[in-house]
């Protein structure tokens, strides 16, 4: 004979809340911060990442340049000149950047509620933002941080320059970003660090070794 489990009599309205609950659990954004220095190979994992896994990858230098060469932005000749110097962008601009591609991502199809957001937080002033701005609306999982020597990042970056337009790939604009690095950056993975949420890795590596040990991550995150 079946027995039948109370919560199988139970009318809609009784279910009703729990749904929602459980429905708004799933969507909360899930975030894995990816962090390291200048050229580490962030946004290379990160594609690499997205073409395996269901992560959406948003980028907060790719978003603050975007804002700086959209029309009638207010914020353009600021983030510019914050690009050059190697220095970090006020947070109340890249927050809401950050904001809105997570809301737009989840609106257009509400099944990708994974996020990796790629170079962020790189300061104090940042993970301060995050948490006024995000506490309670999304869960960051852990931090993917690819770590390698300045002089490693500063060869990849000049390579890169060669082609890739970018005002901030040349040996002045990266001295400093390498100083924001090590004074900004590194302090908040270390802060990460002590709550047991990263994972390190060698990223002097080539790209699929590096990607082996990022797929191990995330196959024993998931
Ligand atoms: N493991 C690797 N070995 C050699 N070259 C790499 C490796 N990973 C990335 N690169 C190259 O180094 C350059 C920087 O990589 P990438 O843009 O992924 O770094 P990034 O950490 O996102 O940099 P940034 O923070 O400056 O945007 C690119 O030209 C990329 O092709
Ligand atoms: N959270 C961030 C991220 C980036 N910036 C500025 O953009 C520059 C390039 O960033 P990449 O991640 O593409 O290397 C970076 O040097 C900063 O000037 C920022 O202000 N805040």
């Amino acid at each position: 004979m079946l027995v039948r489990e109370p919560r199988a009599q139970e009318g809609l309205s009784e279910k009703l809340p729990r749904v929602v609950h459980r429905l708004s659990v799933i969507m909360k954004p899930q975030v894995v911060f990816v962090l390291g220095g200048p050229g580490a190979g962030k946004g290379t994992q990160c594609a690499k990442i997205v073409e395996n896994y269901s992560y959406t990858h948003l980028s907060a230098g790719d978003l603050l340049r975007e804002e700086r060469s959209r029309t009638g932005s207010e914020f353009g000749q600021l983030i510019d000149t914050y690009i050059k110097e190697g220095k970090i962008v006020p947070v109340e601009i890249t927050i809401n950047l950050l904001k809105k591609a997570m809301e737009e991502t989840m609106k257009v199809d509400e099944k990708k509620f994974r996020f990796l957001i790629d170079g962020f937080p790189r300061n104090q002033d940042n993970l301060q933002g995050w948490n006024t701005v995000m506490d309670g609306k999304a869960d960051v999982k852990f931090v993917l941080f690819f770590d390698c020597s300045n002089e490693v990042c500063i060869d990849r970056c000049l390579e890169r320059g060669k082609s890739s337009g970018r005002t901030d790939d040349n040996r002045a604009s990266l001295e400093k970003r390498i100083q924001t690095y090590l004074q900004s950056t590194r302090p908040i993975i270390e802060q990460y660090e002590k709550q047991g949420k990263v994972h390190k890795i060698d990223a002097s590596r080539s790209v699929d070794e590096v990607f082996a040990d990022v797929k191990n991550i995330l196959e024993k995150e998931s």
